[in-house]
């Protein structure tokens, strides 16, 4: 229940506060640093009925709210994804969102990084 304190998982909260900064780097005109807002993307919350943004999931990571990497990489690929749903293929924001999907899914998915994949619990 929402009244069992979260349980703590430090080894994995540990590996995404290392993770996140990497694949922020990735995205040096922060288009993804904050919630898209309707002013600035006209109709967005209508269109994108999951956003996402670096500081949500910086903000999940310490409320403790990734129990596996998989769900991390899954607000990933959603946020990168709703960039490419709302945007057509020609913006700057469509392409940066490719790009970021591309080289951030490289780093997540990396030898080095697998072995903070829990096995079935
Ligand atoms: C990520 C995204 O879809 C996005 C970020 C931005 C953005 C992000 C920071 C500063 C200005 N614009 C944006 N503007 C218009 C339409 C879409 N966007």
């Amino acid at each position: 229940t929402s009244l069992r304190p979260r349980q703590e998982r430090p080894a994995l909260q540990k590996l995404l506060e290392l993770l996140l900064p990497n694949l922020e780097r990735k995205d040096p005109r922060q288009f993804f640093a904050w919630p898209v807002t309707d002013s600035i993307a006209p109709g967005y919350s209508s269109i994108i009925t999951k956003p996402m943004d670096f500081s949500s999931m910086k903000q999940k990571i310490e409320d403790n709210q990734y129990r596996t990497l998989q769900e991390f990489t899954d607000d990933f690929v959603l946020m990168c994804n709703n960039a490419m749903t709302y945007n057509q293929p020609d913006t700057v924001y469509y392409k940066a969102a490719k790009r970021l999907l591309h080289t951030g899914l490289r780093t997540l998915t990396a030898e080095k990084v697998r072995p903070y994949v829990p096995t079935i619990s």
